[in-house]
């Protein structure tokens, strides 16, 4: 059975209206103002809404319209006056998926409804379709611990659970909460990440939970928070053992209650949100010293999912290696030479998966041909020119040309195309820098 929010201020056209819709088989729910229709819209989770664009206490189309996009994640239908097609354009434009005319015609009600349940049932359809598609969790391995790790993501994404993933830096906790959030009935919702640590303590709490308008000095309007961004979908708190005191205090209750209160305002406020939190952290310890409350942390942990550092997973490098290659925007298909292969082989990845991708995309950038060498890995890595394997310089102009192909390349490739910010890097003009381009065939001449 679906449910239909009807939100009107006349009593009488309420109690027709409702009367009439309930014999067709819905479940109908009323507001008789846009307060009431966005508290029954958080709690009844209708799969309709009919809305009334003139309502008390504003009386302005204005205050109508603006309640469209708040209903518009489910078809909303307006009502307006016979003379008001311009109004109902502007709904539409809105969001708003059809308009009907007062006195609305029984009939039309009825066929109008009928074909915005029929838009909902096969937006729920497609929803439900992706969800169930087999994904590519982007995961790229195949070491046993990565296995193990898809098929925990398998099992318990779908489960509403609080998950916690441990790891060292760079080894994929963002990735696989993702990858949870693809795998969970939310898929199609929002994923939201919020970096605790690189936000400062003072404005966390009106980043997560918003504000309205006039709470502080600078609030000129009402704004939604990132519970409220992830509402239907997951909230990825990454570096969770950052979260000031304060704000762990406030999480935890919305963590317990599923409500909080935006800054400055009274109604506590339901979001439905599911929680992944990341950390590099040894939480236990932080518990053990104060830093972390004991509680917050058992509400958080639910179920523990770890990250292997790549040292755990060497047999993964090259395949990781080339897949970064071939996600690489190029119109020539790079590849990795065998002394390449080799090289990656040998290293060790203190920074993870991170480190690898950067020195890749890097490598690929000062390669020569479409090969990527261990030289231009090397190079990328250590940003050391001595790293070069001794190419066979037929001549001493020669090895200084390809010596400067290179050096620029990487610092260009370092400063993501910066003219100025390379040429500082290499110790040149920005006019020099340029014109060695030219010379090199890395720049075309003219202006
Ligand atoms: N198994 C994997 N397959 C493909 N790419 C991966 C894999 N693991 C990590 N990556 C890539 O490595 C980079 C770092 O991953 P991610 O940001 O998820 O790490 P993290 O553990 O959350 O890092 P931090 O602790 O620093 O926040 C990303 O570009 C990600 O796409």
């Amino acid at each position: 059975m679906s449910t239909l929010l009807l939100v009107d201020d006349e009593p009488a056209f309420l109690r027709l209206a409702a009367a009439w819709l309930e014999k067709q088989g819905h479940r109908v729910v009323t507001a008789a103002d846009g307060a009431q229709a966005r508290d029954l819209f958080q709690r009844e989770r209708p799969d309709l809404v009919l809305l009334d664009l003139v309502m008390p206490p504003e009386r302005t189309p204005e205050a109508g319209l603006a309640l469209v996009p708040a209903f518009a994640a489910v078809p909303v239908v307006v009502l307006t006056a016979h003379a008001e097609h311009e109004l109902a354009l502007r709904a539409v434009a809105e969001g708003a998926w059809d308009f009907l005319a007062k006195p609305v015609e029984p009939e039309l009600l009825r066929f109008v409804v009928a074909r915005a349940l029929a838009k909902r049932g096969l937006e729920m359809e497609l929803a439900a379709l992706r969800a169930a598609r087999p994904q590519d969790d982007g995961m790229v391995g195949v070491s046993p611990a990565i296995l193990r790790l898809k098929e925990m993501i398998r099992r318990i994404g779908p489960a509403e659970v609080p998950v916690m993933v441990l790891g060292p830096s760079g080894s994929g906790k963002e990735l696989v909460a993702r990858a949870l959030h693809a795998a969970s009935p939310r898929g199609a919702g929002p994923f939201v990440p919020v970096h605790c640590g690189a936000i400062p303590a003072e404005l966390l709490e009106s980043e997560l939970f918003g504000h309205l308008k006039g709470s502080f000095t600078g609030a000129h309007q009402d704004r939604q928070g990132l519970l409220a961004a992830a509402d239907g979908g997951t909230l990825f708190l990454d570096e969770v053992g950052e979260m000031p005191p304060a704000m762990q205090v406030k999480l935890l209750r919305f963590l317990q209650e599923g409500t909080y209160t935006p800054v400055g305002g009274r109604q506590p406020v339901a979001a439905d949100v599911r929680v992944v939190s990341a950390t590099h952290r040894d939480l236990e310890g932080m518990v053990a010293q104060g830093a972390l409350r004991e509680d917050f942390y058992y509400r958080l942990k639910g179920l523990i999912l770890r990250t292997p550092a790549l040292a755990e997973r060497r047999e993964d490098v090259a395949l990781l290696a080339a897949r970064f290659l071939a996600d690489l925007p190029r119109h020539r298909r790079l590849r990795l030479a065998p002394d390449a292969l080799a090289w990656l082989a040998e290293q060790e990845w203190p920074g993870n998966v991170r480190e690898l991708r950067a020195v890749v995309t890097t490598g690929a950038a000062l390669a020569e041909g479409d090969v990527v060498t261990a030289a231009d890995l090397a190079f990328a890595r250590s940003g050391d020119p001595a790293a070069l394997a001794p190419a066979p310089p037929a001549t001493l102009a020669e090895a200084v040309t390809a010596l400067e192909r290179r050096m620029i390349t990487a610092a260009l490739a370092a400063t993501g195309n910066n003219h100025s910010a390379a040429a500082r890097r290499l110790g040149l003009s920005r006019v020099g820098l340029l014109k060695m381009m030219t010379r090199l065939g890395l720049r075309r001449s003219g202006p």
